[in-house]
């Protein structure tokens, strides 16, 4: 088997700029390696969610090469682009929530949308609405919620599918610590199934709590990864957490 074939995710020299500003992202390479748990983490204005608009495929870079299971996305036809999207489960910093349908309804949707029966939905999004403390609110519509119901709405449904890379921007940002916990463990046991993830966050205590997760730190448009874990093979217990991280 080829080394690529371990590859989830590899950006090669990827720059990015919005119009004729200067790049707001430059040199990005890196590789999102299958099971893996990845903090984004970085300054307001550093470009993580402009980053995680290229994984999640809302942005095309301006330059390089990003490769994401297997396909090259610069000259990958238009028409296989959802077939890729439906292995991504994405937390949107707005949520993105369809206002006018229940939060059992936007859970379900992924599983819809695959084709599973309706006689096979309800237990799923219910323990899944369940799991994330919403078991009361399951009829309710998003204009009805606090942000943090509407939050936590979304990362179920981001979930419910079990997709192969989940990819949440400052999923915890609307929540009290508690639940921000509760949340993260909901990710961890997305990543024991085999479900790569991708968090972006300014949580300094989420980062803590999982020492063993691989840290993304961009500063000013540049990733810094100083021992370069984002483009080799983990190791076992080997962490990127520079000194400088989480103090
Ligand atoms: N659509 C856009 N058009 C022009 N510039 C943009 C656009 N989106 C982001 N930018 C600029 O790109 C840079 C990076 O923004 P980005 O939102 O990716 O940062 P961030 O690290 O996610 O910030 P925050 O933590 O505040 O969400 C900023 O200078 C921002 O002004």
């Amino acid at each position: 088997m080829s080394e690529r074939a371990h590859e989830l995710v590899t950006f090669d020299n990827v720059g990015l700029r919005y119009g004729t500003e200067p790049e707001v992202l430059r040199d990005l390479s890196f590789t999102l390696f299958p099971g893996s748990f990845y903090f984004l983490t970085g300054a307001s204005g550093a470009g993580k969610t402009s980053l995680l608009k290229m994984l999640y495929l809302a942005q095309r870079p301006s330059r390089g090469a990003i490769r994401m299971f297997g396909k090259d996305l610069i000259t990958l036809p238009r028409e296989q682009m959802p077939q890729l999207r439906r292995k991504l489960g994405v937390v949107f910093q707005d949520f993105r929530l369809i206002s006018h349908l229940t939060a059992f309804d936007n859970v379900a949707l992924p599983l819809r949308v695959a084709g599973v029966r309706e006689a096979e939905l309800t237990d799923p999004v219910t323990e899944m609405l369940e799991w994330v403390g919403l078991g009361h609110r399951i009829e309710a519509v998003p204009t009805t919620m606090s942000g943090g119901e509407q939050q936590r709405v979304a990362i179920a449904r981001a979930v419910i599918g079990r997709p192969q890379l989940l990819i949440a921007d400052e999923p915890t940002g609307n929540v009290d610590p508690e639940m921000a916990q509760r949340l993260l463990q909901l990710f961890e046991r997305m990543n024991s199934l085999g479900t790569t993830v991708i968090v972006a966050t300014h949580d300094m205590n989420l980062l803590r709590s999982m020492p063993d997760s691989l840290i993304m730190r961009l500063q000013k448009g540049n990733l810094l990864d100083p021992t370069g874990a984002l483009r080799y093979p983990p190791q076992i217990g080997r962490r990127a957490l520079d000194e400088g991280i989480g103090k």
